[in-house]
């Protein structure tokens, strides 16, 4: 028996497959695990802990699987634009006059975000990583994170300096925060990484053991330099490159045909699709479910929040659920469970992080959704909920690694109110510089 124990009790847990029983959930809070999951718990030990969970949905805390947590500092501040004049001429000027502080107030807010919305673990590729690092220690949540490299428009110094600085921090990092904390390489995307960097960036991550996070495939406008150049797909570049591996994971994937799906399956690299930036910047519509079918573990992210324009993680499953659809022209695809399965799992294992199943054993990551809202009445079939109904806000409590980070809509390990205060003040002398 655990010495120090979180017990969850009275709500119904979803397993990993996708049913739905009435159990309670008991928690090691030392080791982070759960011991045990069963009927009534609570009448036969006193734990040190207990959350009510009742009328609830208790699950596996959610991945949000690629972000730029700091970029709630940008949310607004540049709409309605494809991504490369997006890019171009409003958020990468802005993030010229970003500081320290400001990434760590951004990433403070997004962690906030995430937090009240069922998120314990994400992916974030950024700048100041140890702003990062010391923001999602303090807030108890776990991570994948890293220095996005661009070269383009560098010049060779300056370009191999930010090479440099994303293998330095992956290094230095990996394993931070109790463990929390892991890292990996990100060169941005396939055009904004000169190609001998990016494989020297790729080979030395990969000898150590560390894994690399790009942006594949995002816009036409993005693949079609890479075919005309070189005459092949940019996923068969990736590979020739060596960004397929096993625990490599890219964001959006959406342009990717038949070739690169099975080459995506074959090496085991994972997609992180992120449909509400798809849609927002127009970039267009990935193959969810044919990428499922082929047997590409596929993990879903928000993106930034200057292009989504919330961290709500479940804004984004009832996105991938229905652009699915409409991108197969099926009604059947992308059904409920494979969108929350996305949502959980196949985020913890695109990330190579521990969570997205509630069993025992389990990294203790959970997330525990009131049922009583108008909106989620009644509940015929939770799962169909989870995917289509439920939003962020109905989140009651957050758990990761064994620690509570939000009780009762409370959150615990940051103070919310002087977060939100500080990234609004931070955000408008930022955008005031950058005008
Ligand atoms: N060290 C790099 C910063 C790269 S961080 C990752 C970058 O990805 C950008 N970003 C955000 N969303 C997207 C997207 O959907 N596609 C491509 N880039 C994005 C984001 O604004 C940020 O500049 C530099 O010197 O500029
Ligand atoms: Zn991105």
């Amino acid at each position: 028996m655990a010495s120090d124990t979180l017990l969850v009790s009275g709500g119904r847990v979803l397993r990993p497959d996708s049913d739905v029983v009435e159990a309670d959930v008991l928690v090691d809070r030392e080791d982070g695990r759960i011991v045990e999951i069963g009927p009534d718990l609570a009448t036969d030990r006193d734990a040190d802990e207990t959350l009510d969970a009742s009328g609830g949905i208790v699950m596996p805390g959610l991945v949000n699987a690629h972000t730029h947590a700091a970029m709630t500092l940008l949310r607004g501040y540049a709409d309605d634009k494809p991504l490369d004049a997006w890019l171009r001429e409003d958020i990468w000027p802005a993030e010229a006059e970003l500081t320290a502080e400001d990434v760590r107030a951004g990433t403070e807010l997004g962690l906030v975000e995430m937090i009240r919305s069922g998120t314990t673990t994400f992916a974030d590729m950024y700048f100041h990583v140890p702003e990062v690092v010391a923001a999602v220690d303090e807030a108890g949540m776990r991570a994948r994170v890293g220095h996005g490299v661009v070269t383009v428009g560098k010049d060779e110094e300056a370009a191999r300096a930010d090479v440099r600085e994303s293998l330095d921090v992956a290094r230095e990092y990996d394993g931070a925060a109790d463990g929390r904390i892991r890292t990996a390489v990100m060169p941005h995307s396939l055009t904004t990484v000169d190609e001998p960097l990016l494989r020297e960036a790729v080979a030395e991550a990969h000898a150590d053991g560390i894994p690399v996070h790009t942006h594949a495939n995002e816009t036409r406008d993005e693949v079609e330099p890479i075919v005309a150049e070189r005459s092949e797909r940019p996923l068969a570049y990736a590979d020739d490159v060596g960004l397929l591996s096993e625990a490599d994971f890219l964001a959006h994937g959406v342009h990717v045909d038949e070739t690169e799906i099975d080459l995506l399956a074959e090496r085991e690299a994972a997609v992180v699709h992120c449909p509400a930036s798809n849609m927002k910047l127009a970039s267009g519509i990935a193959p969810v479910q044919d990428l499922l079918d082929a047997g590409v573990t596929v993990a879903l992210g928000t993106d930034g929040a200057a292009s989504n324009n919330d961290l709500d993680l479940f804004d984004e499953l009832r996105d991938a659920a229905m652009l699915g659809k409409l991108g197969a022209d099926d009604a059947s695809a992308v059904p409920a469970e494979a969108a929350v399965t996305m949502a959980t799992r196949g985020g913890a294992e695109a990330l190579s992080l521990p969570g997205g199943r509630v069993e025992v054993g389990a990294a203790a990551d959970l997330a525990v959704v009131d049922f009583d809202a108008p909106h989620l009445a009644p509940a015929h079939d939770p799962v169909s909920h989870l995917a289509y109904a439920v939003r962020g806000s109905d989140v009651r409590h957050t758990i990761c690694d064994g620690q509570v980070l939000m009780r009762d809509r409370e959150i615990l390990t940051l103070d919310e109110d002087e977060v939100v205060e500080t990234a609004r003040r931070r955000a408008v002398d930022l955008v005031a510089r950058a005008e």
